[in-house]
């Protein structure tokens, strides 16, 4: 964790397999309340994995996951509100295509907020506005652009007044002149203090608005460092190679 930061999401000794590969290895890592950390790291080194055992759509051999000092919750009601707590967005927006943009951030909030009807609607046309989307609650996402459906999905997040957001290659999805539309939200809920871990190809993105950058590689994390440090002057090997190999493109 950064100086100056409290803790608000920690991780101690976390391993996971997914049958003979070992996907997670004694990992730690500590966000703290307000702290921006990019994950990055080469395809297939457990940067998703690591994301989904934070909001526990991955379940963990070894070790211990805390927010906020409390354990993740096994299963039912509390495992609801940690996903409302800690929210994630996905690479595929995940919206339900059935409901219109206002209903897809109303309904966790009647749900899992028990908000009233008027406050689930008040607070979702004011997420929308910010997001820049308010003309657009009545529509359905495939009405959408595959970028105002990601900032559907940030604007459905931030409706449950998460502490923190995970964000999972949020722009993965998206055509090249869409990416920017997406980042310059994340940006700006950085500015404005929201604790985010971020697994993201976008090199840009890690060196403008990351407190930290943690760099994985075959399940291990291998840096753990300022922006500044990790670009200019990368320790491992691995970390040199990736970043040879990413920035040429
Ligand atoms: N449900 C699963 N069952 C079996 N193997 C899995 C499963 N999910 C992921 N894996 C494997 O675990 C490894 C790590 O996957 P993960 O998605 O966490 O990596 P990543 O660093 O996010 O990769 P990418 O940048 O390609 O998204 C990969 O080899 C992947 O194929």
């Amino acid at each position: 964790m950064a100086a100056g930061f409290t803790p608000l999401i920690e991780l101690s000794g976390v391993n996971k397999h997914f049958g003979e590969l070992h996907v997670l290895r004694d990992i730690d890592l500590t966000v703290g309340r307000g702290e921006v950390v990019v994950v990055i790291g080469p395809s297939g080194s457990g940067k998703s994995t690591l994301c989904r055992a934070i909001n526990r759509l991955e379940q963990i051999e070894t070790g211990r996951i805390t927010i906020d000092g409390v354990p993740l919750p096994e299963e039912g009601k509390g495992l609801a509100q940690l996903r409302a707590e800690v929210g994630m967005v996905f690479q595929s927006f995940n919206l339900f295509a059935h409901k219109t943009v206002l209903q897809n951030l109303m309904l966790a909030q009647l749900k899992v907020r028990k908000r009233g009807k008027a406050a689930a609607e008040a607070k979702s046309h004011q997420l929308l506005e910010r997001v820049g989307l308010e003309a657009h609650a009545a529509k359905y996402p495939a009405q959408l652009s595959g970028g105002q459906q990601q900032r559907v999905a940030i604007a459905r997040a931030l409706a449950m007044d998460p502490k923190a957001l995970l964000f999972d290659e949020p722009t993965s999805a998206l055509d090249p002149e869409m990416i920017n539309e997406v980042l310059d939200v994340m940006r700006g809920l950085a500015q404005e203090g929201m604790t985010m871990v971020v697994v993201t190809h976008e090199m840009g993105f890690a060196r403008s608005a990351a407190n930290r950058v943690v760099f994985m590689a075959d399940g291990q994390i291998l840096e753990d460092r300022v922006p500044e440090d990790f670009f200019g002057h990368p320790e491992t090997d691995r970390a040199k190679d990736f970043l040879s190999k990413i920035l040429k493109h």
